[in-house]
């Protein structure tokens, strides 16, 4: 299978002071195949986050390489960066980060305003069929202020996808969710994923994590195991046995 995301001997170290340096990001090395689902585990301050945001180009790598779709994105400008982030990637983060001061629907059609791929009708109709999708179509035209947090994190998702983008990076995507929330914003990225979409989550929680098709564990900057777990079908009953399955191992790592 062809591959969306591969890091080569990824580095990131930041600077404290004058003398001082952290190396969070230690040669590592991750590939991802297209429409695949991978979950990043470890212990708090293993760099799991800064991993996330090197490999989406959303921060500049000290040293290696990262493909994107066959595309070096150490070697592209800003501008280029988020062109690619805008029309190829999707971000769903734990703080969200809509625009308060803009509804539900603005805040979702957004950035396919900005991409220009398709016609504004074009747009409006993919926004109304997301939100139907993800259960917030009756809240299009609220204030965002006036969402719940299982909302709001709907809408995040439904932002991630207006440009249908290839991938989808997301960091602790239910982690300021109560467990029902969590479940469904986890069930609607299983769709999402079913439909080709490649997704990259952080997470700290089993369940999420068992519902992706390979978990990565991460410590002090690199990883040192994964596990695989196969795709995984909503259809069947199976969830217990995977979460099982992974606790075992996350036990045996350490977690
Ligand atoms: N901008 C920064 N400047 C300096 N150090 C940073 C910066 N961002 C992260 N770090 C440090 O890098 C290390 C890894 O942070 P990161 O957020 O990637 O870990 P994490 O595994 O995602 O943690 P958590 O599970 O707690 O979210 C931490 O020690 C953190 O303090």
């Amino acid at each position: 299978m062809e591959v969306v995301l591969e890091s080569k001997q990824l580095c990131k170290t930041y600077r404290l002071g004058k003398h001082h340096h952290q190396h969070v990001l230690k040669n590592v090395n991750v590939q991802m195949k297209k429409g695949e689902f991978v979950a990043v585990m470890g212990p708090s301050g293993s760099g799991k986050s800064t991993l996330l945001y090197n490999m989406s180009g959303m921060d500049r790598m000290t040293a290696g390489t990262v493909m994107f779709d066959g595309q070096e994105i150490s070697t592209l400008s800003e501008t280029e960066l988020s062109k690619l982030r805008l029309h190829h990637m999707g971000f769903i983060f734990q703080g969200i980060h809509l625009l308060k001061n803009l509804s539900v629907f603005d805040n979702i059609i957004l950035s396919a305003y900005l991409a220009k791929k398709s016609s504004r009708h074009q747009i409006n109709e993919r926004a109304l069929e997301l939100m139907q999708q993800t259960g917030i179509a009756d809240l299009a035209h609220h204030d965002i202020t006036q969402a719940s947090g299982g909302q709001l994190q709907r809408v995040g998702i439904c932002r991630a996808l207006i440009n249908d983008p290839e991938m989808i990076f997301a960091d602790e995507p239910t982690g300021a969710l109560n467990s029902k929330s969590a479940t469904e914003i986890m069930d609607i990225l299983a769709d999402v994923n079913q439909t080709g979409t490649a997704i990259l989550v952080v997470t700290h929680d089993v369940k999420v994590a068992a519902k992706t098709e390979r978990v990565l564990y991460m410590v002090d900057g690199n990883i040192v195991g994964e596990k695989l777990l196969g795709k995984y079908n909503q259809n069947t009953d199976e969830i217990k046995a995977r979460e099982e399955k992974l606790s075992r191992w996350l036990m045996e790592m350490g977690f």
